[in-house]
């Protein structure tokens, strides 16, 4: 694990707590986006050499309305950078982690990203974020 790549705080309303946020961190947010596969719509800032996403539900199915449902808002994970997704999906899973997808997925931001069960993780859900390496190719055709 390279650094904490960003905090994400689960809120009900993006535009409400993007206005929010904007005063505690004194800076705009920098990104606005949706991740249907996740069913989330982020909000993105940076705070100093830290990130924070807020993220909102975009229906009930979304794993982010069960748990505002469940815990209300709040700090909804912990991400972690790492160089090389795939070797570190293979080595949690040899230490026993519940790794909840094998194969790295799309996430927001330009990342590919994977998630560790909190059940073993002393309740705490982990992300871990890779650059997506085919982003740079896109916004080079852009
Ligand atoms: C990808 C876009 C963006 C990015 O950065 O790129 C994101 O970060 S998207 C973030 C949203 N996506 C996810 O969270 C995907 C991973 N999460 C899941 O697969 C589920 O949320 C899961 C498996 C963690 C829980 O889903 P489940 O259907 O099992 O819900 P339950 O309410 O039954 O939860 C079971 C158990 O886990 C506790 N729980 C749930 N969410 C969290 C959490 N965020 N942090 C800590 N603990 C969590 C929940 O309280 C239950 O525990 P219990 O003791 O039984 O109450
Ligand atoms: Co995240």
């Amino acid at each position: 694990m390279k650094k904490i790549e960003h905090l994400g705080i689960a809120v009900h309303d993006l535009e409400v707590s993007n206005a929010l946020f904007e005063k505690i961190l004194g800076v705009p947010h920098y990104k606005i986006e949706e991740v249907a596969s996740e069913g989330v719509k982020t909000s993105f800032f940076k705070a100093g050499p830290n990130k924070i996403e807020l993220l909102q539900a975009l229906d009930d199915n979304s794993p982010v309305a069960k748990f505002l449902a469940k815990r209300g808002e709040g700090v909804h994970h912990i991400a972690f950078a790492v160089d090389d997704i795939v070797a570190e999906i293979e080595r949690l899973t040899h230490e026993g982690f519940t790794v909840l997808n094998k194969i790295p997925k799309k996430g927001a931001d330009n990342k590919l990203v994977a998630f560790l069960h909190p059940k073993g993780t002393n309740g705490v859900l982990i992300e871990l974020c890779q650059e997506d390496p085919l982003s740079k190719l896109e916004s080079r055709k852009e």
